[in-house]
């Protein structure tokens, strides 16, 4: 369980569960072509490797870097191939707190 650039304590729920929980705050600083988080249905992904591979291309996945980029995601209508990557670049997931700011 790593998370690059990550230096909030674990709570008991994480060490319990095994899941890391990201802070809004902490996921809208990786928003750049070289480092770019994105938060899907309330899982925080890190596609920094995928940026210049996304075949819609690099510049819808800066418009939601450090963001939700749930109604993008699902507007675009990616197939089930798409919605399989999704697994490898998944990190964790927003901290329950922030929960409802993001799209379920
Ligand atoms: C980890 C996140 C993402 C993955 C793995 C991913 C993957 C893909 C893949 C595999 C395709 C090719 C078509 C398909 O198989 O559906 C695609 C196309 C596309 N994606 Fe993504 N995507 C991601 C995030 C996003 C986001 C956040 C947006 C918009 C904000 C977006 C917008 C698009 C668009 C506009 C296309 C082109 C659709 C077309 O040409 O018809 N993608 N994406």
């Amino acid at each position: 369980m790593s998370a690059k650039g990550w230096s909030g304590s674990v709570s008991k729920k994480e060490m319990e569960t095994g899941v890391t929980y990201f802070r809004l705050e902490e996921v809208a600083k990786h928003n750049s072509a070289k480092d770019l988080w994105l938060v899907i249905h309330g899982r925080v992904y890190d596609v920094t490797s995928f940026v210049v591979e996304h075949p819609g291309g690099e510049k819808v996945l800066m418009e939601q870097a450090g963001r939700d980029g749930t109604e993008g995601f699902e507007g675009a209508g990616h197939s089930s191939d798409a919605r399989e990557m999704l697994g490898q670049f998944c990190i964790g997931e927003i901290h329950p707190s922030d929960r409802m700011a993001v799209s379920p």
